[in-house]
């Protein structure tokens, strides 16, 4: 099912939580809304999931104007951090939880939801764990229960906010990919929050990168981090180092430098503060004469200019575009 956000604006008292959101998204899409704290991401979804009502805009779902119906009448499943599982309900009864509560005429036989809840159970990886209670599970679980809820009554659109926020780095990844998959799956409209870049990058095959109640960008991971619409956009999206060079900056990321020991054509020269091996890549951290911030290099832990370097040396840098 298609999304559109036509025009829309929300005010909190005096303040612009949005301004003007216009956004399309296709049927089987899954977008991420990026950007920083307080940037209007859970204000856009939940006037989409229709928790929140916007001042002025519509919203549509497959061309139909869904503005006036309330959260109940959209049939979108939504994943929030602060909708957590039943507390007192087994893992089964929390995803029971959607199909039971559906007017008589549309609620499946027990023993109709109890096969559904099974097979979703299945899905999460969680079918042995449907008597425990939520309490008896890991951040991890609860999310992928969270998940499974939400997917119960066959949503067209899933909503997630921050949904691997409260997790360690290696269940985000898990949880990451696993997301990625269902969608492949199951033809599924989603969008998620997060402040996390890199979790955009990975997951999303469009990213909307927003600031201060507005979008900056819309695109795929490829196109906002290699051409980034605005100063916004490209720092918020890794890191950069600022050159002077004459009375010139020059802006590039961390990957964009060439290294060498020996001084070499166009290089400048800095001294080694500190070499940090980060699983594949290598980040070497320069002292520039002249130059406020530190400049700091991203090169493969086997470059040949890492070999026998140490804190204190002179290394030659370029950076790649110059
Ligand atoms: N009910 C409300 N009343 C007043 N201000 C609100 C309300 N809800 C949100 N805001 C304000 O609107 C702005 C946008 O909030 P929103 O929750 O959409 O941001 P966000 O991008 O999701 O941030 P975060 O990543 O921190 O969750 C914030 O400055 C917030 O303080």
């Amino acid at each position: 099912m298609s999304i559109e956000v036509r025009q829309v604006n929300k005010q909190f008292g005096n303040f612009t939580a949005l301004n003007n959101i216009n956004l399309d998204i296709q049927a089987g899409e899954l977008v991420a809304l990026l950007g920083p704290s307080g940037c209007g991401k859970t204000t856009l979804l939940r006037i989409i999931a229709g928790l929140e009502t916007p001042d002025t805009g519509n919203i549509l779902f497959n061309g139909d104007d869904v503005s006036s119906r309330d959260v109940r009448n959209r049939n979108v499943g939504f994943v929030f951090q602060h909708y957590a599982l039943f507390r007192h309900m087994t893992v089964f009864d929390n995803v029971a939880f959607g199909l039971r509560m559906k007017p008589r005429r549309e609620r499946p036989s027990e023993a109709v939801i109890a096969e559904k809840v099974q097979e979703l159970l299945r899905m999460v990886q969680l079918d042995w764990l449907s008597d425990r209670y939520p309490e008896q599970l890991s951040g991890g679980q609860r999310q992928r229960i969270a998940l499974a809820r939400a997917l119960a009554v066959e949503p067209q659109i899933l909503l997630l906010d921050e949904p691997f926020g409260a997790l360690d780095a290696k269940v985000r990844k898990e949880l990451r990919r696993w997301l990625a998959d269902l969608h492949e799956e199951i033809n599924l409209t989603s969008v998620f929050v997060t402040h996390d870049q890199e979790e955009a990058m990975e997951v999303a095959d469009r990213i909307v990168v927003m600031n201060k109640g507005v979008i900056e960008q819309i695109g795929t991971p490829a196109e906002v981090y290699e051409n980034p619409a605005s100063e916004f956009v490209y720092h918020f999206l890794g890191d950069s180092n600022i050159l002077k060079v004459t009375d010139q900056e020059i802006q590039f990321r961390p990957h964009e430098v060439l290294l060498s020991q020996v001084a070499a054509e166009g290089h400048q020269v800095g001294t080694v503060r500190d070499i940090r091996p980060l699983g594949a890549i290598t980040r070497v951290t320069l002292k520039v004469a002249g130059q406020k911030e530190p400049i700091e290099a991203e090169v493969a832990r086997d470059d040949i200019n890492l070999q026998g370097l140490t804190t204190g040396a002179a290394l030659y840098f370029k950076p790649k575009a110059c």
